[in-house]
């Protein structure tokens, strides 16, 4: 049904916050109100202490870091279901990553929403330094992680819909009529979740197709190479026949597919043609954006290119 990224600083409070949010779906999915076509079965949270991920994975010199954000992507990616709700309770750090997050959920068929726990840095360091033991982020660690910190903006569609929840916030799962409430109400911030997940925009899927594992140096000639191509096969079919509307390109495999492998094909529609240097500006970012995650999650050259044609199209529109 959908996915809810959760997303800031170390210690901003986010499983806190991830809790309340599970407990408020879980009584609007009991409420006998909820509409049939609302009700997932079940509601599922994602994080840390759940997939066995130890605060010290993102230490500098850990090097755990990459597996630790793999093994979220291959938790979300093995929940995401048309019948569930998953809520990712993670920092979500890296804009790549959310992005990947995103497109994963385009491909099941389920609506999106980002949640920002906007706790600002020197409250999170004095909640971190109330922590013992394992639970603790190192201070070097927690500094890094938070210098390193892409924020969330609502204009990017991987983003939004985004919904921000301040540190003084009321709980999400606020009971009705107040506190010694009944049922639970939830806050202004939980509205905005459950109706972002409920009637929020549904975008149609892409093409399916696996994740690989590749080296990061390969992954990213992958990326470059396989988005050249289609800018290739886009401008040369411009040039024939410079008309809007759906097009279908043909493009030659990657260099490392199998002997065998067939053409890629991928179907994308422009309202106007697009030229070179706009392209190239479109493929750095696509590619900038991709490569933050190399390493930890990566695609095949089929996959990259249905992504692409998808990148260009909506930035086009
Ligand atoms: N709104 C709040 N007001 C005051 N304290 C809070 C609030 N939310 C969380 N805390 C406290 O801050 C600490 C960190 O909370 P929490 O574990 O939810 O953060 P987190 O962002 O999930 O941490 P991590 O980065 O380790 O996953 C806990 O001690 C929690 O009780």
């Amino acid at each position: 049904m959908a996915m809810i990224t959760i997303c800031g600083f170390p210690c901003s409070g986010k499983s806190t916050r991830a809790q309340q949010l599970a407990d408020f779906l879980q009584a609007k999915l009991a409420d006998p109100l909820c509409p049939p076509h609302h009700r997932a079965r079940k509601v599922v949270l994602l994080n840390d202490e759940s997939l066995g991920i130890l605060k010290r994975s993102y230490d500098v010199d850990a090097r755990a870091e990459k597996p630790a954000r793999a093994t979220l992507f291959s938790a979300v990616q093995r929940n995401l279901a048309r019948d569930a709700i998953v809520i990712v309770d993670a920092m979500n750090y890296i804009k790549g990553a959310r992005y990947q997050m995103y497109c994963e959920a385009r491909e099941v068929g389920v609506r999106t929403c980002t949640l920002f726990i906007a706790t600002p840095p020197d409250q999170c360091k004095e909640r971190n330094s109330a922590r013992q033991g394992p639970t603790a982020y190192a201070p070097a660690t927690l500094d890094n992680l938070i210098s390193r910190f892409e924020e969330p903006n609502s204009a990017a569609r991987w983003d939004a819909p985004l919904v921000t929840v301040a540190a003084d916030d009321p709980p999400l799962d606020a009971p009705t009529g107040g506190a010694g409430g009944e049922g639970v109400e939830g806050s202004e911030a939980a509205q905005q979740v459950w109706r972002a997940i409920t009637e929020g925009e549904l975008k149609p899927p892409n093409l399916a197709t696996q994740s690989v594992q590749t080296s990061s140096t390969s992954y990213l000639t992958l990326l470059d190479s396989t988005s050249s191509s289609l800018i290739t096969a886009l401008l040369s079919r411009q040039s024939l026949s410079p008309h809007s509307g759906p097009t279908t390109l043909t493009l030659p495999p990657s260099s490392s597919a199998p002997r065998t492998a067939a053409p890629l094909r991928v179907t994308l529609t422009l309202n106007r043609p697009v030229a070179l240097p706009q392209l190239q500006r479109l493929k750095r970012q696509f590619v900038q954006l991709h490569a933050r995650t190399a390493g930890a999650t990566e695609f095949d050259d089929k996959r990259i290119v249905a992504m692409f044609a998808q990148y260009v199209e909506e930035q086009m529109r």
